[in-house]
């Protein structure tokens, strides 16, 4: 019988600690367990200490994971959680993402100021995004837009909106979601037009491969949907992400038997894209992200990422 709590690490930005809560309270109702079975271990990563440039500009991988995997690995912490959209597609050795819980909205949410929708936004309006793929994304349907850099908490960037410094700006719905925000957004973009990022708006479990005494317990609330769309957009991911320059989009949705799966590559001014679709097999979900990813290198051509990266 168990009777030290689990040690659940997280970052401590408020939507990491609500993601980390979340996950705590599906654990506590899978197992019959009492809240004093777990302890919330919060953690700050070189993504939380800087905040005045983009992640681009800072570079490097694990940004937001990097503490939590040392402490995973040696032994502070039984696991971690994570929003997997700021996951590296490469893990150290002995981790792994054991668990997914359901999805929620993987789209991106416009928080409009000026205009409520992106397309009615004035000539020359300013949309504050640090995100390569939502730079690109705005930039080839509206060229004529100004995006500036513009991190940090989402109430930060809320802020900044309110007091006028930008138009717009834009969001990932599931993250306003969690916050209790969901009437923050004006315009919720289409997923066909504006395609999210890969693995936006899913919450994934990290812990240590072979720990099966974890691993049974992180099974429990384990979203078989989600694991699958989301392993098949990270394959999507891997097989392109060489540099982390790109602006990439990618989206799957799994029904249990069938996958289906759109990908994105852009130019970051979004002169140029490229697109794919795929389906097949639930089971298939990575090598159908890694054949998508090949296939949409194979029709941009040699000269596409290596124009700009
Ligand atoms: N560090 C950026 C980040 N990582 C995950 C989310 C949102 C939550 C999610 O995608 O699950 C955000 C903020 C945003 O894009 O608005």
């Amino acid at each position: 019988m168990q009777t030290k709590p689990f040690r659940i690490g997280t970052r401590g930005s408020p939507l990491a600690l609500a993601q980390a809560h979340e996950t705590r309270d599906r654990l506590m109702a899978a197992h019959g367990l009492p809240s004093e079975m777990f302890e919330i271990v919060v953690l700050s990563t070189m993504g939380d200490r800087i905040t005045d440039r983009s992640l681009s500009e800072i570079g490097g991988k694990g940004l937001f994971t990097q503490e939590l995997e040392d402490m995973l690995l040696s032994g502070g912490l039984d696991f971690a959680v994570h929003s997997s959209k700021d996951m590296p597609t490469k893990l150290p050795n002995g981790l792994f993402l054991s668990a997914y819980l359901p999805r929620e909205d993987a789209r991106d949410a416009f928080v409009g100021r000026t205009a409520a929708k992106l397309m009615d936004l004035p000539q020359g309006a300013t949309i504050g995004s640090s995100s390569l793929r939502r730079q690109a994304l705005i930039k080839r349907l509206r060229p004529d837009i100004n995006v500036i850099t513009y991190r940090g908490l989402v109430d930060t960037r809320l802020r900044k909106l309110a007091e006028g410094q930008v138009d717009a700006t834009l969001l990932a719905f599931a993250g306003l979601k969690r916050l209790g925000k969901d009437n923050v957004p004006t315009e919720l973009l289409d997923p066909e037009t504006f395609p999210p990022a890969p693995a936006q708006g899913a919450i994934c479990i990290e812990s240590r491969i072979g720990d099966d005494r974890i691993n049974g317990l992180l099974e429990a609330v384990n979203d078989a949907r989600t694991h699958e769309a989301v392993t098949c957009e990270r394959a999507f991911l891997a097989t392109l992400d060489g540099s982390c320059r790109t602006p990439i989009a990618g989206y799957a949705v799994s029904d249990g038997d069938t996958i289906r799966f759109s990908g994105m590559v852009l130019t970051p001014d979004g002169s140029q894209h490229f697109r794919v679709s795929t389906e097949g097999n639930a089971s298939d979900a990575e090598r159908l992200g890694a054949k998508a990813g090949d296939d949409i290198r194979i029709d941009a051509g040699p000269d596409f990422f290596s124009s700009w990266t």
